[in-house]
Parts: structure tokens; sequence; C-alpha cells
């Protein structure tokens, strides 16, 4: 064992593997030890991210060069579909490597929901039912000892850090939740899309996937864990001109006797002791740019005008606690480091 974590980053020429880089480059018990790409492969990290040129980092390689026995953590930045095959194939040349999954092909623990919305088999069913759901403020015991870890999506993070506290004690309904989100651009990756271009993105608000987003069944199977009955949820995301962050808008029912204030409450205490969360004071609206860069969620609850129904609105970075940031507090976990080594830098503002 070295003295530092041996890391690997696969799809590093992507923006949740250069994310990534950037934090675990300055983590104090880290060691970047290899990074992959796919067509940039054989490049220098500096020559496709050039805020990144300052750091002596090796060179981008095809993932099938990497000698899998020198690594401890392997962190996958790949697009969603990929990283079944490669993961087993890290895990058989060094069964003692933790992934650390940004994809989402570990996420659903029913391998016949991930075939209705991934639209193909699970390639590595047995590694599925192993994988742990790496939010970490709730999944923080099992994250502890798990082999692979499934980072949750960046919508399912913030719904799911606003919400769960309130579904565990019943104090709204988990039958009626109505999720409104916006995301910028680098939520859709780094590779050319028409709809991510300037001319198209950069002036307009657009929904997209209404109505089969493939983050409604993530969020569905952990508020259903969190409820004990099986929920469906409607979830709106869209696309919205900047290039980091996201901001989602919970439309909540009331418990009996149950009042905004109680479920700001809540939220506070539960996670009073979370180092990444920030519920805010009454009133306090949790904005993007609060959280821009940094691994923090903010959490505001409001009373609606409407009797009996509130809303609950979260704020991450999608890169930082929506992927990387996320990933690197699991990887923190996994190896029994404090929890906020190499993550504690606060928002770029403004
Ligand atoms: N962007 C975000 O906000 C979030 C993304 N995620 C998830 O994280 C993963 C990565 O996302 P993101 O960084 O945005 O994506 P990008 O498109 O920016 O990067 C994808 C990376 O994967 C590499 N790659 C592409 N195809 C293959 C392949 N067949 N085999 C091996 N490597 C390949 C690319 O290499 P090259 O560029 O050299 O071709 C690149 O390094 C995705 O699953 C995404 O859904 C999760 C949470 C948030
Ligand atoms: C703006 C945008 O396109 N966002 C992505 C979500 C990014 C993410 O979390 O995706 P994974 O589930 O693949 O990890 C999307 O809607 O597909």
């Amino acid at each position: 064992m070295h003295d530092k974590i041996r890391i690997g980053v696969l799809g590093a020429s992507g923006y949740t593997g250069a994310d990534l880089v950037r934090l675990a480059a300055r983590h104090p018990h880290v060691e970047i030890a290899a990074l992959t790409a796919n067509t940039h492969a054989g490049k220098e990290m500096g020559a496709v991210f050039p805020h990144l040129a300052i750091l002596d980092l090796p060179r981008l390689k095809a993932w099938e060069e990497v000698d899998w026995s020198e690594l401890d953590a392997v962190f996958c930045g790949l697009p969603h579909g990929t990283t079944q095959e490669i993961t087993a194939a890290v895990l058989s040349a060094n069964p003692k490597a933790r992934i650390i999954d940004m994809s989402a092909d570990f996420r659903l623990r029913d391998a016949s929901v991930y075939a209705e919305w991934y639209g193909h088999e699970h390639q590595a069913p047995a590694l599925q039912e192993e994988a742990v759901y790496g939010l970490t403020e709730h999944y923080r015991a099992l994250i502890k000892d798990a082999r692979l870890i499934a980072c949750p999506g960046c919508y399912p993070t913030a719904v799911l850090m606003a919400l769960l506290p309130l579904v565990r004690q019943n104090m709204i309904d988990a039958r009626d939740l109505i999720i409104d989100a916006k995301s910028g651009v680098t939520g859709a990756g780094r590779g050319l899309k028409q709809n991510t271009l300037f001319a198209e993105a950069g002036e307009g608000l657009s929904p997209y996937s209404v109505g089969k987003h493939r983050h409604a069944p993530e969020i569905e199977q952990e508020i259903g864990v969190a409820a004990g009955m099986p929920v469906t949820v409607n979830f709106t995301p869209h696309l919205i001109p900047m290039s980091r962050g996201e901001l989602v808008t919970c439309y909540v029912r009331l418990g009996e006797g149950v009042t905004a204030g109680d479920l700001r409450q809540r939220l506070v205490e539960d996670y009073a002791s979370e180092p990444f969360v920030h519920v805010l004071p009454e009133g306090g609206v949790p904005q993007t740019q609060n959280v821009r860069g940094s691994n923090y969620v903010q959490i505001g609850v409001f009373p609606d005008r409407i009797p009996g129904r509130a809303l609950v609105i979260a704020a991450i970075d999608n890169l930082v606690k929506g992927s990387a940031g996320q990933a690197l507090q699991n990887m923190n976990v996994a190896f029994g480091l404090e929890e906020g080594e190499g993550l504690l830098q606060l928002a770029l503002f403004p």
C-alpha cells in the first residue's frame, strides 16, 4: 500500500472526469496515477483541458492500456452503458479496487427497470446487485465497505437531499410529488450536441424528456425506499443557459397538521452535522450561484399560498455535488478519511 490513494479516472477528457481531476489534484491523500479517454487517448491532459495544464498529470490513454493492479480506486466518468463491461474488467484484474461510478450504470437495483429505461439488458447484473447507492449523507454506513459505489444522477442528488428526510418521517405525501428541475448545459457532457450549441441553448429555456426522463425511476426508487411503498413522481427537467448549476423546485403536499416550518426544522436537525448541507433560514432562497464550483447543497423551504402545500428547493453544482465532488466525498468515506478532504473550497461567487 502506498502512502497515498492511487486513483484512476476513466473518462478524464469529459466534464465530470476533468472536475474530478481538478479536485483530486489538491487532495492531500490522493495520487492521480492513470487517466483514460476515448477519442482523446494519447493526448496530454493539458492539451484537452488547458486549465489543468499546470498540473503534472499522466497522459490520457485507452482504458484497455491501464495497469489496474497499480490502482486503489477507479472513478468512472463514462457514458452510461459503457461502464458495466469496463467495471467487470477492472474488478477481475484487481478485485481489491474500489470503483466509484459517476454514470447511471449501477444505480437502479431492479434489472427490469434498468432494461426498460436504458434500452438494453444489464451487462453485469451480479455487480449491479453488489453496488451501493452513493448518496453520501444517506448511505454512508454502506459506502464505507462498498467495492462498487454508484453515485446518483445530478437531478436525483438534489431532489433526494431535499426530500428524503421528509418522506422518511411521513411529513409529506410521497404519492404527490411534483419536481421542476433545471440544469446548466455541462449536465449534457462535453460531446457536441445540437441542443447545447451556444446559438440554441444560450438564450432560451427548454424542457426536455418531458414525462419520460430516466432520472424519474431513480428518484422513485429512493423515495420508495424511504416511504416504504412504491411511488411515482412527476419530474420535468429543463436546460438553462448557464454552464454549471442545478436547481430543483419540489412541490409537496403536507401531512396532516404539518407546517412548512416543521419541514425546515426536520431538515435542519437531520443535516445538523453534515459538512456540505446548508439548510437556509426561513425565507432564504437557494441559488445556483451560491454553490458554483463547490460541493455544497443549499436547501430552502417555503409555505405555499395553497393550504396544505409547501415548496422545497435545492441548489447544487451538477459537476461537483452532482458528480465529481460527491464521488470524491464517497472515496473519503470508503478510505476512512475526513469527509471534507479536498472538498472544502467555497463557491466561486459571483
Ligand atoms: N455532466 C454532468 O453534470 C453529470 C454527468 N454524469 C454522468 O457521468 C458520466 C460522464 O459524464 P460527462 O463527463 O458529462 O460526459 P462527457 O461526454 O463530457 O465525457 C465522457 C467521457 O467518456 C469517454 N468515452 C466516451 N465513450 C467512451 C467509450 N466507448 N469507452 C471509453 N470511454 C469513452 C470520453 O472520451 P473522449 O472525450 O476522449 O471521446 C470522455 O472522456 C455520464 O455517464 C454522465 O451521465 C453524472 C452526473 C452529472
Ligand atoms: C442537462 C442534461 O442533459 N443533463 C443530463 C443529466 C446528467 C446526469 O446526471 O446524468 P446521468 O444520469 O447520466 O449520470 C440528462 O438530462 O441526461
